[in-house]
């Protein structure tokens, strides 16, 4: 299959003092355009290597990434990025914060312009009124939700989500899930996360990979049907709760603590379960 995100074969080590340290093996994944990814995996099993290699951050050993039908061999500027800790300039006021990457990313859009686009993104988060201030005189959501802004700014093709959430408490992380809904319906993207929650990955994917322990392949992958705007209730839904006992255990044979089952590594939730979902 093609997909806008395309990983083939792909293969990495790093050089160590104490020799090479193989982190991801023959790893395989297709995301489609405007499809939603989200990878858990044991950690240190090399989920954010593989975001960097998406991001043109690093080429990998042996095999491919591809995005937009061009291979991946140098950072890329059609790739946004938000990672956990939202790293927003202190010196610069929220919406400068924003519009940093039109500043970085050759456009030929005018500061009016740059500016007007930086305010439609934080409106749209709910950070209307917060332009003027500093990243300090926000809460670590809002800050998120900046950072969000920030990595959607240029229109990326891609958006790369490295933990974005998982140092925010339970309900502003829940907050933040619904926005992300929000954003992906007015800005069309194509989204690989990487999370520890697999509640998140339920809500917010329409894929979720399992990656082994290291070196890392792709052990389970479990469709997530879109069918329509999800709701937070739904997590609480038997069928929910059965897709996430699958994921608990794939992740508990991932880090060796359950036997490998002989089934197939791909499959699609219970149809009843997908449905509850949306
Ligand atoms: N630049 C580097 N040089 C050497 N080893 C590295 C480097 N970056 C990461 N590693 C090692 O590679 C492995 C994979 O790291 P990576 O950060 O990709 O894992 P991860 O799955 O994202 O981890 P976590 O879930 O804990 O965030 C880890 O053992 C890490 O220590």
């Amino acid at each position: 299959m093609t997909g806008l995100i395309d990983i083939k074969g792909v293969t990495l080590a790093y050089r160590t003092d104490t020799g090479p340290l193989p982190v991801l093996d023959d790893l395989n994944i297709s995301v489609p355009e405007g499809g939603f990814c989200a990878v858990v995996g044991p950690s240190g099993c090399g989920k954010s290597t593989l975001t960097r290699l998406i991001a043109g951050l690093m080429r990998p050993d042996e095999g491919e990434v591809w995005l937009h039908g061009a291979r991946v061999t140098s950072p890329r500027a059609t790739v946004g990025m938000a990672f956990q800790n939202p790293v927003l300039l202190e010196w610069r006021t929220i919406l400068q914060n924003v519009i940093l990457p039109l500043e970085i990313v050759p456009n030929k859009q005018t500061k009016a312009q740059r500016e007007a686009r930086a305010r439609e993104l934080l409106a749209l988060v709910g950070l209307e009124g917060f332009e003027d201030k500093r990243p300090s005189e926000l809460s670590g959501g809002m800050r998120q939700r900046a950072s969000l802004c920030r990595a959607l700014v240029h229109k990326p093709d891609v958006l790369i989500l490295d933990e974005p959430f998982g140092a925010l408490d339970a309900f502003t992380r829940e907050d933040l899930w619904q926005t992300m809904h929000q954003l992906r319906a007015e800005e069309p993207f194509t989204s690989v996360l990487i999370t520890h929650d697999l509640r998140e990955s339920i809500f917010l994917a329409d894929e979720v990979i399992v990656l082994s322990g290291r070196p890392a392949t792709v052990q389970y992958r479990m469709a997530v049907p879109d069918t329509g705007p999800r709701d937070l209730d739904h997590l609480y839904t038997p069928e929910a709760a059965e897709m996430l006992n699958i994921l608990r255990h794939q992740i508990e044979v991932a880090q060796g603590r359950a036997p490998a089952d002989p089934e197939p590594a791909t499959a699609t939730p219970p149809g009843s379960a997908a449905q509850a979902m949306h």
